[in-house]
């Protein structure tokens, strides 16, 4: 299996792995006659690639890139500063279809005290969501949001393929918020996720931006005409009052898993036909789960059409890229114009993680976690197992999570015990039972146990370290896991990876290593191998 994990532990400290790599504007060829227009902009992250150039020559320069060859390549700029964009104030026209951005109000030209971020989205996004996006810290754009928000707010299709906590959500949020008319009571934009946690999570950004009557009120249509209303349409929720509101009161941005959204497209409770963007966060996840598969293609080419819609299919990972690409295309998924905008594609993870790893036999993994826990004092800290309780019973096994749990807690090994006294999450959980976990490791307990299900998408800024207690089933899981940590895109504050490894496993770990170019220190725990 191509995406199994395979390293080796090598030397710590923590390297840049970016390499000092010209920015490029790679143009990559999906099928012979639509190679001019299907571009992939591949942009090093050390030296920005220059969106000003970019920005200032406007959407005009969109298409003279579309002319140049696959074998062209062009360095853009040497500058590595992370200069604040100006938006170019050209008009976009609106397409045919309606998909294009809309002009919003204009600024006044007033542009000084305005953060680079509005500034970027000047005349594209309403002043009310900058203003919101400013107060809740959102001033500077991150390197994804510089490159993908001017092809974003031109209406175009596009790929974002970005690390982890690199600030993708903000990036497809903002053109939602671009196009929507608030005045307008239908389901405008539709935002998908692969769990109930990462819908809560984005939803309630969403919220953010929308300001004040943005949220659904137990499942009733809020008071306030005018505001941008987001719902969200999660597993496990079965709230008859928003089937309700969906028909009677519409809001204009969904936020919802496959499945619920799919029951309420097919039950005409969701109307789709004012939809004008899709997004799909996380999208490898989906597209790899034969489950979702197929309400995906309907959701994507049945339900809506793409020449309707703008579609944004997001995550850090997309294993084969360029082969995603053209399946994207040939199933209509997307228009064929579609932008592939990778950004730091020569660094798969964040320079800013710290990867470690011990080797040690299954029965030494408990004390050791425990040894390290101690030494490492994280600020808070998610240990991963690979199998859930239930499954475990099932195969006869006791479950891990549980185990790791009841042990950490026996051992009281802080003085603070209620912040230190393990929470578990996983799939078998009541809902609430996970929202509630949640919502006290946001609230300050340190320690989560958790399944697969922590890995994608969950912003915890507060996680300083991740324990892979169980090595992760793949590389994407590998990456997703440590992505929970150091989601800082900002100060780049260092996050810490430790990866429990028996000696049999060790050339799994060597052959990730050289995968991807990561250089892992060998930690030695007392009393281990
Ligand atoms: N412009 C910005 N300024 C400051 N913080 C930002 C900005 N954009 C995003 N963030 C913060 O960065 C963190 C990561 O953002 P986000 O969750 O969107 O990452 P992501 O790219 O979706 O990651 P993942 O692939 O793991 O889901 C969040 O805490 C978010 O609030």
């Amino acid at each position: 299996m191509a995406d199994m994990i395979g390293w080796t532990m090598l030397r710590a400290s923590r390297t840049s792995l970016g390499f000092v790599a010209a920015p490029l504007l790679h143009f990559q060829k999906i099928t012979h006659e639509r190679a001019w227009k299907c571009v992939t902009v591949s942009t090093s992250a050390r030296i920005s690639i220059s969106c000003n150039n970019f920005c200032k020559a406007g959407l005009s320069s969109l298409a003279q890139f579309e002319r140049i060859s696959s074998q062209q390549v062009r360095v853009l700029s040497s500058d590595s500063s992370f200069s604040p964009l100006v938006a170019s104030g050209e008009k976009v026209e609106e397409d045919a279809s309606g998909v294009g951005a809309l002009e919003h109000e204009h600024n006044g030209g007033q542009e000084d005290g305005m953060s680079p971020l509005s500034k970027l989205c000047m005349n594209k996004v309403p002043e009310y969501v900058l203003r919101k996006a400013e107060e809740v810290g959102y001033s500077v754009p991150t390197l994804v949001q510089q490159e993908a928000l001017p092809v974003l707010l031109s209406g175009r299709d596009c790929i974002l393929h970005a690390q982890t906590g690199s600030g993708k959500t903000l990036a497809y949020l903002l053109p939602i918020f671009a196009k929507i008319l608030p005045a307008r009571a239908a389901v405008q934009a539709i935002v998908v996720v692969p769990t109930r946690e990462l819908g809560m999570q984005v939803a309630k950004v969403a919220r953010k931006l929308a300001g004040k009557g943005g949220s659904e009120e137990d499942g009733k249509a809020p008071k306030e005409k005018g505001t941008v209303m987001v719902m969200t349409l999660l597993e496990g929720g079965t709230n008859s009052r928003q089937k309700a509101w969906l028909k009677a009161e519409p809001p204009q941005i969904v936020v919802g898993t496959l499945e619920r959204i799919a029951r309420m497209i097919e039950t005409k409770n969701l109307r789709t036909n004012a939809v004008n963007t899709i997004v799909i966060d996380e999208v490898d996840a989906m597209m790899g789960a034969a489950k979702e598969g197929g309400h995906l293609h309907k959701l994507l080419s049945e339900y809506t059409r793409p020449q309707q819609r703008q579609t944004i299919l997001a995550s850090a990972t997309i294993p084969q890229h360029r082969r995603f690409l053209n399946d994207c295309i040939q199933n209509k998924w997307v228009k064929e114009d579609v932008m592939h905008i990778h950004v730091r594609p020569e660094d798969k993870m964040p320079s800013y993680l710290h990867h470690r790893y011990v080797v040690c036999e299954k029965d030494d993994r408990l004390p050791a976690l425990l040894s390290l826990l101690q030494s490492d004092a994280p600020r808070a800290a998610i240990i991963f197992v690979n199998d859930q309780s239930e499954k475990a019973k099932r195969a006869g096994n006791t479950p891990t999570t549980i185990t790791v749990a009841d042990y950490i807690a026996k051992m009281k090994f802080s003085s603070d015990d209620a912040l230190w006294e393990p929470l578990v999450l996983e799939e078998e959980s009541h809902v609430n039972a996970r929202a509630a976990t949640l919502a006290d490791f946001r609230d300050g307990r340190c320690l989560l146990v958790a399944t697969e299900l922590a890995a994608r998408g969950l912003d915890l800024p507060e996680v300083s370290h991740v324990y892979n207690f169980e090595w992760p089933p793949s590389v994407t899981s590998y990456i997703h896991r440590a992505g929970r940590t150091g989601r800082q895109p900002i100060t780049e504050e260092l996050g810490t990876v430790t990866s429990f490894i028996t000696p049999k496993e060790l050339f799994v770990l060597r052959r990730l290593e050289n995968e991807m170019m990561l250089k892992f220190e060998a930690l030695k725990v007392q009393g281990t191998t």
